[in-house]
């Protein structure tokens, strides 16, 4: 069954779980998803003044320039305009929706409502493979073997913005400019919310949501 390309992101605060719901829907619906985080950590990777100054803000925890994330993120998207787009936390403020409004017509929003405890919690205990930006967590999904990538063997770290000095300010910085994006969504009637403290119960009602559109390649329990 052919279906429209989709149109989607999924916005919520850092630690609540965008790339890990990302990457089931991903899985589940054969489809790719570009998370902005990830794709401006692998942009900065070639040096130069510009890339040096988004890199500061990447590690005091500050949203980068609405214009630099723009830019960046309309020029990859217009590079796959024949695909679904799934997008992991882009947009992040007003300007950003005002720009991605210039290229698509969204079908729909998901928004992670997870506890402030929660969401500190997470962070600290947070280890990423730089490379490819797999994502464990200690307690909810370890690697095979500690401080290990499970494919590639290659050492994990913990992210600079992931220090308690920077995620209190992220934390504060992101309800702020997500504040407006979320009404305007809202408004348009294709914000749909989901609260709670556990991925695992949060993402069958993302699955069935994502199922009514556009057919899945795997059932819901095997993400
Ligand atoms: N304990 C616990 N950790 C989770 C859960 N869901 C995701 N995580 C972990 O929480 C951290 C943040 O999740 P991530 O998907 O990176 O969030 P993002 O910052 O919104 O993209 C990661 O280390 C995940 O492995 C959950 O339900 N319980
Ligand atoms: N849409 C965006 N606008 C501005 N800065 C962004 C955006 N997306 C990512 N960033 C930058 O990348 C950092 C990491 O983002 P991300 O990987 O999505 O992590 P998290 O959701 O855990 O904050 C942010 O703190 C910010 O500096």
């Amino acid at each position: 069954m052919a279906s429209k390309l989709l149109r989607a992101v999924v916005l919520g605060p850092p630690g609540s779980g965008k790339g890990t719901v990302c990457e089931r829907i991903a899985r589940s619906f054969g489809l790719q998803h570009l998370s902005s985080g990830q794709f401006l950590r692998e942009s900065l990777g070639g040096g130069g003044e510009a890339g040096a100054l988004a890199q500061q803000y990447l590690e005091r925890g500050l949203l980068v320039p609405d214009h630099v994330i723009t830019r960046l993120m309309v020029a990859e998207l217009e590079k796959r305009r024949e695909q679904h787009w799934l997008l992991d936390g882009f947009p992040r403020t007003l300007g950003q929706a005002e720009a991605l409004d210039g290229i698509c017509q969204l079908d729909l929003v998901i928004s992670l409502n997870i506890p402030f405890e929660t969401l500190k919690d997470r962070l600290s205990a947070r280890w990423v493979h730089p490379a490819s930006g797999r994502v464990y967590n200690m307690d909810f999904n370890p690697p095979h073997t500690q401080g290990v990538d499970d494919l590639t063997g290659e050492p994990l770290v913990q992210r600079e913005d992931d220090r308690p000095e920077a995620v209190a300010a992220r934390l504060r910085k992101y309800k702020d400019a997500a504040k407006p994006v979320m009404e305007l969504y809202k408004s348009r009637g294709i914000l749909h919310s989901f609260s709670g403290t556990e991925t695992n119960k949060i993402w069958p009602y993302v699955y069935t949501l994502l199922s009514s559109r556009i057919p899945p390649v795997l059932p819901e329990e095997e993400h």
